[in-house]
């Protein structure tokens, strides 16, 4: 037996307790959780984390939720079979659910104004629509990976401004953007809408997310429809599914909404997360943002997208969209962080606009735990491979 070693400063202490699916050489994927730098094999405590995926737990419910954390919580107190625990180097991370449907939101009022003003220069930055909806599109479930997956550089379309018509090659203006994604324990049925209130109960846990953007095929395809190819090649996510349940002391105030929304996305007391981010571009933070910036809450995001009566399943996962703050140093993505690409960031010692072959990116992310404790999300990172 043995017991699990939980330095006080530990990011993954026993307030954290994210979810993750792992594997050991030889053996197949199942779900662990993350207690220090260890993984604790779940089979020990019941079946359900025999799957390779987080889906079937989820499933089961809020109720479950709580009662199987409080049993970790015992389970990683005392001693541990020494079969079930592995350093977490010596694993390998998988994706932690089946990915249902996702979608990704655009709920920073700092990113979306920014965009605007670099997508659609001379005009109102953010549209009329922006502050009564919280504006998304449907992304692609099947180009989720998970964090440590090679992003191919994207080909496709681009038409730059200087060039009369489009050519096809490979994007010359690959981006990333740095997110916070929520997934989906428990849906709901078709033609039912979940309310802004019942987020606690059906969303599980958050992730990061890196929604790897190809602005130059964006910029040519997404009128009148949006988001189209350039952003659908690969969106990359964090290893470990923090609970909600274990964000409780992370909670903050949304800014100020004004105008009121509608009725169906008014919390009494819309709230967001003190998620501190930061990027790091081939081993150099670059920018840090603030998640408590974001204008709309994640509740207000899941009412929103269910609004219409369309269903929601267990795996879905919506992500905030961009992070990013009000200073040059909080911005999320690489178009904002350089302005297009007109005023580069230092990269060890390099001026470097968007990304090169080869370059790395790693997103991660802390947050205020119990007094005088924080919880770590891990990272997401993903290097890129030249075009095929
Ligand atoms: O304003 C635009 O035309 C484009 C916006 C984006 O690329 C943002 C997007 O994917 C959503 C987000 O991450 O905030
Ligand atoms: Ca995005
Ligand atoms: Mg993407």
């Amino acid at each position: 037996m043995t017991r699990v070693a939980i330095p006080e400063d530990s990011l993954f202490g026993l307030a954290n307790l994210p979810y993750g699916v792992f594997s050991t050489p030889g053996t197949r994927p199942r779900v662990g959780v993350r207690v220090a730098d260890s993984v604790v094999d779940l089979t020990v405590l019941d079946d359900v984390f025999a799957a390779p995926y987080l889906n079937p737990f989820m499933a089961q419910g809020h109720a479950r939720w709580v009662e199987v954390r409080e049993r970790i919580r015992d389970l990683v107190s005392g001693d541990v079979d020494d079969a079930a625990v592995h350093p977490v180097d010596a694993v390998t991370l998988h994706l932690p659910f089946e990915v249902a449907d996702y979608v990704d939101f655009y709920a920073s009022e700092h990113h979306a104004s920014n965009l605007g003003r670099l997508f659609r220069p001379g005009s109102e930055p953010l549209q009329p629509n922006w502050k009564h909806l919280p504006v998304g599109y449907h992304g692609r479930a099947g180009t989720v990976v998970p964090s440590g997956t090679d992003i191919v550089r994207p080909s496709g379309q681009r038409k730059p401004p200087s060039d009369a018509a489009p050519s096809y090659g490979a994007s010359r203006r690959l981006d990333i953007e740095a997110e916070v994604g929520f997934v989906v324990g428990t849906g709901s049925p078709l033609g039912t809408p979940v309310g802004v209130d019942d987020f606690g109960e059906r969303v599980f846990g958050v992730v990061l997310v890196n929604d790897w953007s190809a602005r130059d095929i964006q910029a040519w395809e997404y009128v009148p429809l949006g988001p189209f190819l350039g952003k659908s090649f690969a969106t990359s996510i964090s290893p470990w599914v923090v609970p909600l349940l274990a964000l409780e002391s992370a909670r903050v105030a949304t800014p100020p909404q004004d105008p009121e929304p509608l009725p169906y996305l008014r919390e009494k007391n819309p709230w967001g997360l003190d998620l501190d981010l930061s990027i790091s571009w081939n081993g150099q933070v670059v920018s840090r943002p603030p998640y408590r910036e974001m204008y709309w809450s994640p509740a207000q995001m899941l009412a929103h997208l269910t609004v219409n009566g369309a269903s929601s399943r267990t795996g879905d996962l919506f992500a905030s969209g961009t992070v990013s703050g009000p200073d040059r140093d909080q911005r999320g993505a690489f178009i904002e962080l350089t302005w297009g690409g007109a005023e580069p960031v230092e990269v060890n010692g390099e001026p470097r606009t968007f990304l090169e072959d080869g370059d790395e990116v790693v997103i991660s992310a802390t947050a205020p735990g119990p007094p005088g404790t924080r919880i770590g999300f891990g990272e997401v990172t993903g290097r890129v491979l030249p075009a095929r």
